[in-house]
């Protein structure tokens, strides 16, 4: 079993590109976005009433805080790929260097952790997505193609002793559970 990229199903005809190191010595591979996809800025006004009340000790009401809360949840964009590997590897998504300073992007997540076992798992058959919010003061309207990302393949280490996991991974994104 060595590692590598292929496609999702859903994204089969869809021309996109298996992630790719744009240098020689460059550890990651550049995710692209599989669709046009819009993260909008976090600044809304709705966001914006609800620090206001917070700081100002008002009440907020169940509608304003619903709507706050929308907007705090990071989106999820697709890439359309999905990674196998051996066992004792893992592919950690970073997000771009540039994400941050040019576009206000920021993955909540800090790092994706991309386990061997959610490859071609029966919930989403592995397709990885990259968790983004978007700080910056104007929406970000990302292309299919845009590179958003980036994934370095790691080997991992286990504890001496541990309570053995028997579960089978279902999906992601809180799927093992609280
Ligand atoms: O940015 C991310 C993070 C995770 N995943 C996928 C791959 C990973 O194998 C799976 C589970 O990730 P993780 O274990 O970090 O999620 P969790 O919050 O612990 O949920 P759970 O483990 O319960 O699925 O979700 C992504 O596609 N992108
Ligand atoms: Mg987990």
């Amino acid at each position: 079993m060595t590692r590598g990229f292929e496609i999702v199903s859903k994204y089969r005809n869809a021309g996109l590109n298996l992630p790719y190191r744009t240098t020689k010595r460059a550890a990651g591979y550049d995710f692209e976005s599989a669709t046009d996809f819009t993260v909008p800025s976090i600044w809304k006004l709705d966001f914006l009433k609800v620090l206001w009340a917070i700081r100002h000790e008002r009440a907020v009401d169940d509608v304003q805080a619903q709507k706050a809360k929308r907007i705090l949840k990071p989106y999820l964009v697709p890439t359309g790929i999905k990674a196998y590997m051996g066992d004792d590897e893992v592919l950690i998504l970073a997000n771009r260097s540039s994400n941050p300073l040019k576009r206000g992007l920021v993955i909540p997540n800090g790092i994706g952790v991309i386990d061997a076992d959610y490859y071609n798992n029966e919930n989403n058959e592995g397709e990885i997505f990259m968790q983004v919010l978007n700080f910056g003061l104007a929406d970000v309207h990302l292309k299919q193609g845009e590179r958003i990302g980036q994934g370095i393949f790691m080997n991992y280490l286990l504890a001496d002793e541990e309570r053995q996991p028997q579960a089978e991974r279902q999906g992601g994104f809180g799927s093992s559970g609280k």
